[in-house]
Protein backbone atom coordinates (compact mmCIF):
# COMPACT_ATOMS: atom_id res chain seq x y z
CA UNK A 1 0.00 0.00 0.00
CA UNK A 2 1.43 3.22 -0.89
CA UNK A 3 1.16 5.72 1.96
CA UNK A 4 -1.27 8.82 1.63
CA UNK A 5 -1.99 11.38 3.90
CA UNK A 6 -4.89 14.19 4.00
CA UNK A 7 -4.80 17.45 5.00
CA UNK A 8 -8.03 17.50 7.07
CA UNK A 9 -7.98 20.95 8.87
CA UNK A 10 -6.24 24.79 8.84
CA UNK A 11 -6.48 26.95 11.61
CA UNK A 12 -5.17 30.56 12.74
CA UNK A 13 -3.10 29.84 15.77
CA UNK A 14 -1.70 33.23 16.60
CA UNK A 15 1.65 33.19 18.47
CA UNK A 16 4.30 34.92 20.35
CA UNK A 17 6.18 34.73 17.31
CA UNK A 18 3.17 36.12 15.04
CA UNK A 19 0.32 34.38 13.07
CA UNK A 20 0.81 30.21 11.93
CA UNK A 21 -1.71 28.44 10.05
CA UNK A 22 -1.99 24.78 11.71
CA UNK A 23 -2.82 22.42 8.94
CA UNK A 24 -3.85 18.84 10.49
CA UNK A 25 -3.13 16.03 8.28
CA UNK A 26 -4.56 12.08 8.97
CA UNK A 27 -2.24 9.16 7.39
CA UNK A 28 -2.45 6.03 6.48
CA UNK A 29 1.08 4.91 7.94
CA UNK A 30 0.53 5.32 11.76
CA UNK A 31 -2.60 6.35 13.67
CA UNK A 32 -0.97 9.65 15.22
CA UNK A 33 -1.91 13.49 14.77
CA UNK A 34 0.89 15.02 12.66
CA UNK A 35 0.84 18.34 11.87
CA UNK A 36 2.24 21.62 9.92
CA UNK A 37 2.63 25.25 11.57
CA UNK A 38 2.97 27.20 8.01
CA UNK A 39 4.08 31.20 8.30
CA UNK A 40 3.46 33.40 5.66
CA UNK A 41 3.42 31.76 1.65
CA UNK A 42 5.42 28.89 1.19
CA UNK A 43 3.91 27.31 -1.49
CA UNK A 44 5.87 26.79 -4.91
CA UNK A 45 8.76 28.86 -2.88
CA UNK A 46 12.27 27.52 -2.75
CA UNK A 47 14.79 27.32 0.09
CA UNK A 48 11.65 27.23 2.30
CA UNK A 49 12.93 26.98 5.89
CA UNK A 50 11.34 24.16 7.43
CA UNK A 51 11.76 22.54 10.75
CA UNK A 52 10.78 18.73 11.09
CA UNK A 53 10.66 18.67 15.46
CA UNK A 54 9.91 15.16 16.84
CA UNK A 55 7.91 15.01 19.88
CA UNK A 56 9.08 15.65 22.86
CA UNK A 57 6.56 15.60 25.93
CA UNK A 58 9.26 16.56 28.56
CA UNK A 59 11.07 18.81 26.84
CA UNK A 60 8.19 21.00 24.43
CA UNK A 61 5.27 20.83 27.08
CA UNK A 62 7.16 20.85 30.63
CA UNK A 63 9.99 22.54 29.70
CA UNK A 64 12.42 19.79 30.86
CA UNK A 65 16.18 20.34 30.79
CA UNK A 66 17.33 16.94 30.38
CA UNK A 67 17.24 17.78 26.12
CA UNK A 68 17.39 20.87 24.05
CA UNK A 69 14.09 19.89 22.37
CA UNK A 70 11.78 22.76 24.08
CA UNK A 71 14.55 26.21 23.71
CA UNK A 72 14.27 24.31 19.89
CA UNK A 73 10.71 24.63 19.43
CA UNK A 74 10.72 28.33 20.35
CA UNK A 75 13.59 29.36 18.28
CA UNK A 76 12.68 27.36 15.24
CA UNK A 77 8.83 29.24 15.45
CA UNK A 78 10.87 32.60 15.81
CA UNK A 79 13.43 32.10 13.06
CA UNK A 80 10.70 30.83 10.31
CA UNK A 81 8.53 34.16 11.53
CA UNK A 82 11.65 36.61 10.87
CA UNK A 83 12.13 34.93 7.75
CA UNK A 84 8.78 36.18 6.59
CA UNK A 85 7.66 32.19 5.85
CA UNK A 86 8.41 28.68 6.55
CA UNK A 87 7.30 25.63 8.27
CA UNK A 88 7.38 23.77 11.54
CA UNK A 89 6.28 20.13 11.09
CA UNK A 90 5.46 18.53 14.29
CA UNK A 91 6.01 15.00 14.29
CA UNK A 92 4.52 12.59 16.91
CA UNK A 93 7.53 10.44 17.35
CA UNK A 94 8.05 10.87 20.69
CA UNK A 95 11.20 9.56 21.99
CA UNK A 96 12.76 9.13 18.91
CA UNK A 97 10.33 6.81 17.74
CA UNK A 98 9.97 4.85 20.69
CA UNK A 99 7.40 5.90 22.66
CA UNK A 100 6.89 8.09 26.17
CA UNK A 101 7.60 4.96 28.57
CA UNK A 102 10.50 3.56 26.72
CA UNK A 103 11.98 6.95 26.79
CA UNK A 104 11.17 7.75 30.12
CA UNK A 105 12.67 4.17 31.06
CA UNK A 106 15.43 5.12 28.98
CA UNK A 107 16.08 8.65 31.08
CA UNK A 108 16.19 5.98 34.37
CA UNK A 109 19.14 4.03 32.94
CA UNK A 110 20.83 7.36 32.11
CA UNK A 111 20.39 8.09 35.36
CA UNK A 112 22.48 5.13 36.18
CA UNK A 113 25.17 5.55 34.28
CA UNK A 114 23.97 4.37 30.58
CA UNK A 115 24.30 7.38 27.52
CA UNK A 116 20.78 7.96 25.39
CA UNK A 117 22.63 5.12 22.54
CA UNK A 118 23.32 2.54 25.20
CA UNK A 119 19.68 3.35 26.39
CA UNK A 120 17.62 2.67 24.04
CA UNK A 121 19.44 -0.30 22.93
CA UNK A 122 19.28 -1.65 26.44
CA UNK A 123 15.58 -2.03 26.10
CA UNK A 124 15.42 -3.60 22.66
CA UNK A 125 15.45 -0.55 20.09
CA UNK A 126 17.70 1.13 17.80
CA UNK A 127 19.22 4.18 18.90
CA UNK A 128 16.60 5.83 16.41
CA UNK A 129 13.38 4.78 15.13
CA UNK A 130 12.70 7.41 13.00
CA UNK A 131 11.53 7.63 9.23
CA UNK A 132 9.79 11.29 7.75
CA UNK A 133 7.62 9.52 5.08
CA UNK A 134 4.51 11.66 6.43
CA UNK A 135 6.89 15.02 6.49
CA UNK A 136 7.84 14.58 2.91
CA UNK A 137 4.07 13.85 1.58
CA UNK A 138 3.27 17.27 4.15
CA UNK A 139 5.89 19.10 1.98
CA UNK A 140 4.42 17.96 -1.48
CA UNK A 141 1.31 18.72 -0.23
CA UNK A 142 2.29 22.41 1.19
CA UNK A 143 3.52 22.28 -2.69
CA UNK A 144 7.10 23.55 -1.56
CA UNK A 145 9.69 23.35 -4.03
CA UNK A 146 12.64 23.20 -2.15
CA UNK A 147 13.99 23.46 1.66
CA UNK A 148 16.56 25.02 3.59
CA UNK A 149 16.12 22.07 6.89
CA UNK A 150 16.49 23.72 10.56
CA UNK A 151 18.37 21.02 12.19
CA UNK A 152 21.65 19.84 13.49
CA UNK A 153 21.04 15.96 12.83
CA UNK A 154 23.05 15.01 9.39
CA UNK A 155 20.65 11.77 9.61
CA UNK A 156 17.50 14.02 8.85
CA UNK A 157 19.01 15.75 5.54
CA UNK A 158 19.90 12.25 4.31
CA UNK A 159 16.34 10.34 5.17
CA UNK A 160 14.84 13.48 3.56
CA UNK A 161 17.04 13.36 0.67
CA UNK A 162 16.17 9.67 0.21
CA UNK A 163 12.49 10.38 0.25
CA UNK A 164 12.73 13.16 -2.65
CA UNK A 165 12.63 16.08 -0.94
CA UNK A 166 15.10 18.76 -2.30
CA UNK A 167 17.21 20.07 0.60
CA UNK A 168 19.21 23.29 -0.45
CA UNK A 169 21.14 23.62 2.28
CA UNK A 170 21.09 23.31 6.41
CA UNK A 171 20.11 26.35 9.20
CA UNK A 172 22.21 25.05 12.87
CA UNK A 173 19.39 25.26 15.66
CA UNK A 174 22.65 24.76 18.20
CA UNK A 175 21.20 25.67 21.76
CA UNK A 176 23.36 26.59 24.87
CA UNK A 177 23.62 23.12 27.15
CA UNK A 178 22.98 23.08 30.36
CA UNK A 179 24.40 20.93 33.28
CA UNK A 180 21.26 18.81 33.40
CA UNK A 181 21.82 17.89 29.36
CA UNK A 182 25.74 18.24 28.49
CA UNK A 183 26.33 14.60 28.87
CA UNK A 184 22.94 14.05 26.39
CA UNK A 185 24.65 16.65 24.11
CA UNK A 186 28.37 15.26 24.15
CA UNK A 187 26.69 11.76 23.44
CA UNK A 188 24.89 13.47 20.16
CA UNK A 189 27.84 15.28 19.24
CA UNK A 190 29.83 12.51 19.40
CA UNK A 191 27.78 9.07 18.93
CA UNK A 192 24.98 10.39 16.48
CA UNK A 193 27.53 12.60 14.43
CA UNK A 194 25.00 15.66 15.40
CA UNK A 195 26.49 19.06 14.15
CA UNK A 196 26.89 20.55 17.90
CA UNK A 197 29.35 22.48 17.75
CA UNK A 198 29.71 24.66 20.91
CA UNK A 199 29.35 21.18 23.07
CA UNK A 200 32.19 19.37 20.51
CA UNK A 201 34.86 22.21 22.18
N1 LIG B 1 14.88 7.47 23.21
C1 LIG B 1 15.20 8.70 23.64
N2 LIG B 1 14.63 9.75 23.04
C2 LIG B 1 14.97 10.97 23.47
C3 LIG B 1 15.87 11.19 24.52
N3 LIG B 1 15.99 12.51 24.71
C4 LIG B 1 15.18 13.10 23.79
N4 LIG B 1 14.57 12.18 23.04
C5 LIG B 1 13.66 12.35 21.90
O1 LIG B 1 14.47 12.74 20.83
C6 LIG B 1 13.67 13.43 19.87
C7 LIG B 1 14.46 14.64 19.42
O2 LIG B 1 15.63 14.16 18.83
P1 LIG B 1 17.04 14.80 19.06
O3 LIG B 1 18.07 13.74 18.95
O4 LIG B 1 17.04 15.65 20.31
O5 LIG B 1 17.22 15.82 17.89
P2 LIG B 1 16.95 15.59 16.36
O6 LIG B 1 15.51 15.84 16.12
O7 LIG B 1 17.50 14.28 15.91
O8 LIG B 1 17.89 16.67 15.71
P3 LIG B 1 17.66 18.23 15.54
O9 LIG B 1 16.87 18.39 14.28
O10 LIG B 1 19.01 18.79 15.45
O11 LIG B 1 16.90 18.69 16.75
C8 LIG B 1 12.35 13.71 20.55
O12 LIG B 1 11.39 12.80 20.03
C9 LIG B 1 12.63 13.42 22.02
O13 LIG B 1 11.48 12.93 22.69
C10 LIG B 1 16.45 10.06 25.15
O14 LIG B 1 17.28 10.15 26.05
N5 LIG B 1 16.08 8.83 24.67
ZN1 LIG C 1 13.53 16.46 24.29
Amino acid sequence: MTAEINNLVQTRIPTEHGEFVLHYFSNTIDDKEHVALVFGDVAHKMEVPVRIHSECFTGDVLGSRRCDCGDQLDKALQLISEHGFGVLIYLRQEGRGIGLLKKLQAYNLQDEGMDTVDANIHLGHRPDEREYTIAALMLEDLQIDSIQLITNNPNKIEQLQALGVKVEGRIAIEIESNCDNHAYLQTKAHKMDHFLTKTKK
